[in-house]
């Protein structure tokens, strides 16, 4: 089990991980998501005993990761972004030097080895230098290293990054495999790739926890919001008190985008808010009823990107600002040079 308290990362005045806190249990798979900057891998690094928090606690199975560093690693396998093969190594020999590094008893090493060759699909190519093997392949000797030594608790920072499609499935479905004996964290910015592996996502924006829960919880969050577009000739506010009166319709909005034919016949556009229930009969019910003609009806279900993106929605905002506040700065200090540049002009002027 991972206990995170207080977590808080500051390079200079810059806060990358901010205030986290969360529990992981084992046996599940976690996802990391956050988009690039967020600060997961900072986080992922503080997990692993890679860099120190500036505050805060780290417990893995108990273990405090700065007080306790050798226990609390030996619990952990670590897939780093960027893993660092030695790629003028065989397979096997990369294995064996990293099992030296995790400090497996000389007795069990060729069996460790064998079982992480295994476990990511390597044995046929344990004799081969890594140079010479695709990006995929590579990836997982990369994985073969964090499961060597079967520690409990696997951490992948972005483990499908930069692979193709077919390796992206393969990848999948090995951290499904290493789900039955392990616990896995893993991270990304790609919503799809989280929630295709993950039991839990925990979404991370400028640092802090914006949600967890559970893949399902999230997906049912989502489901509680739908939206029906229709564009219809009907009298505008006559037909916006119909609408609002429907069970499960929580409002009705004048839809502000009208092309020039909408004008021409005369219609008028609504977004009908529900709670996600779908409501396209009981609105077909009263058009028909009243003689309004539908020209247009479209219904639309928040999905789990619109809810990423509303969650870090204030990155946006906040890199606009920052933008805003660079380019001011920029301009002040080109003001400030051709202040100065007159200056001296004037100055040569006046001793001419
Ligand atoms: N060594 C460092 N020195 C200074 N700032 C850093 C350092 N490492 C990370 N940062 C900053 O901390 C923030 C979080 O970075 P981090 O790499 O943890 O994000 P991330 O969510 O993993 O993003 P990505 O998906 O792009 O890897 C970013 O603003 C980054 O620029």
């Amino acid at each position: 089990m991972i206990e995170v308290t207080g977590l808080v990362k500051k390079y200079g005045n810059h806060v990358a991980v901010d205030h986290l806190s969360f529990r992981l249990e084992p046996g599940k798979i976690y996802g990391f998501l956050g988009p690039n900057g967020a600060g997961k891998s900072t986080t992922m690094n503080m997990m692993t005993g890679y860099i120190g928090p500036t505050e805060g606690t780290i417990l893995i199975n108990g273990h405090d990761i700065v007080k306790e560093p050798a226990e609390a690693k030996r619990c952990i396998g670590y897939l780093p972004e960027l893993p660092p093969l030695y790629t003028d190594m065989t397979v096997w020999e990369y294995l064996e030097f990293a099992a030296q590094l995790k400090n497996i008893p000389a007795k069990k090493r060729q069996e460790s080895i064998l079982n992480a060759m295994k476990m990511t699909g390597l044995v046929d190519v344990a004799k081969r230098l890594i140079k010479n093997l695709s990006k995929g392949y590579r990836q997982r000797v990369g994985f073969a290293q964090a499961v060597l030594g079967m520690p409990e608790i696997i951490i992948l920072d972005e483990p499908t990054v930069g692979l193709d499609p077919i390796q992206i499935i393969e990848i999948r479905s090995l951290i499904k495999e290493l789900a039955k004996e392990h616990t896995v964290i893993l991270s990304s910015h790609i919503l799809s790739e989280i929630s295709a592996v993950c039991d839990e996502i925990l979404i991370i924006s400028h640092g802090r926890l914006v949600a967890s829960d559970t893949t399902e919880n999230l997906m049912h969050y989502m489901d509680s919001d739908a939206m029906l577009e229709i564009s219809i000739r009907a009298p505008k506010e006559q037909a916006k008190n119909s609408f609002a009166q429907l069970h499960h319709v929580v409002a009705v909005l004048e839809a502000t985008k009208q092309n020039e034919d909408d004008k021409h016949l005369n219609l008028t556009s609504f977004e009908i808010r529900t709670d996600g229930a779908d409501v396209r009969e009981a609105v077909f019910g009263i058009c028909a009823e009243k003689n309004w003609p539908i020209y247009e009806m479209k219904y639309s279900k928040a999905t789990l990107e619109d809810v990423f993106m509303e969650l870090t929605a204030d990155n946006k905002a906040h890199e606009e600002e920052m933008d805003e506040i660079k380019k001011s700065a920029e301009e002040a200090v080109k003001e400030a040079e051709q202040t100065k540049q007159a200056n001296k002009e004037d100055d040569n002027e006046s001793n001419i």
